[in-house]
């Protein structure tokens, strides 16, 4: 099964979501839209929209598509199929409670330097600082948001590229710090890793059998 459908499956199950939109490659959409109809995903409402060029702009093309009331939206990445339905809960229940922005996110097991990039591959980067381990998380998504306030800080963003300003982010959550606004972290999943290197898809691959093993998932 593709990841992506994994991806929009993971969200399906979860009692808190209705609508599931999926930004797709512009000259994709009619495709992506079969696939998913293929899959009978739980029954919920699938949309698919044309994407954008990055994933910023994914969102807010597909923030277009969630009906005027709506109070919670999700965002997720499809290279994040795996994500267990724990989490996608936990993030709807915080921001349900009162949150406007909730993240996933996880512990860090390697310890971190701050460098100066090198110029080149390979090149020997300088070392700045190790910032306290303690203080530091890897975050995941699903991310959570009140609806308005999500729709609020890409507009902005919006406006400021307009005018050449600041590029875009590479989370959500960022847009919402960046106004000001206040984001807050639940516990992730190591199994909603990111599927981007190679050695991932073994990963997934394991994770998959595993859990076929288990519950016949
Ligand atoms: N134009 C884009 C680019 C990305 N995405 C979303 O953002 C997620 C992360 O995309 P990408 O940055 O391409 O991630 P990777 O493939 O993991 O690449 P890398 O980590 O190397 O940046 C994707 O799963 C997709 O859901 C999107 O909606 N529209
Ligand atoms: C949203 C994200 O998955 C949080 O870790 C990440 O920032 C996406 O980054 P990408 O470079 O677009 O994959």
């Amino acid at each position: 099964m593709p990841l992506l459908v994994h991806a929009v499956r993971a969200l399906a199950r979860s009692r808190a979501v209705g609508l599931v939109v999926v930004a797709a490659p512009p000259d994709g959409v009619a495709g992506v839209a079969a696939l998913l109809d293929s899959h009978g995903l739980d029954g919920k409402d699938i949309r698919v929209v044309a994407g954008g060029a990055t994933r910023q702009e994914s969102v807010r093309l597909g923030l277009a598509a969630i009906p005027a009331g709506t109070g919670i939206v999700l965002v997720h990445d499809a290279a994040r199929p795996l994500v267990p339905v724990e989490v996608v809960d936990a993030v709807a229940a915080a921001v349900r409670a009162g949150a406007e922005a909730v993240v996933p996110a996880v512990p860090l097991a390697d310890t971190v330097k701050r460098v100066t990039p090198a110029a080149a591959p390979g090149v020997p980067e300088p070392v700045l600082d190790t910032p306290d381990r303690a203080t530091l998380r890897a975050v995941q998504t699903p991310q959570g948001f009140r609806l308005d306030t999500l729709h609020e800080v890409h507009q902005k963003a919006l406006a400021e590229e307009a005018g050449g300003g600041l590029p875009p982010v590479t989370d959500d959550a960022g847009l919402v710090e960046r106004y000001g606004g206040q984001v807050v972290v639940v516990p992730g999943h190591e199994e909603a890793f990111k599927v981007t290197r190679p050695l991932d898809l073994v990963l997934a691959e394991a994770v998959l059998a595993r859990r076929r093993a288990s519950d016949g998932f």
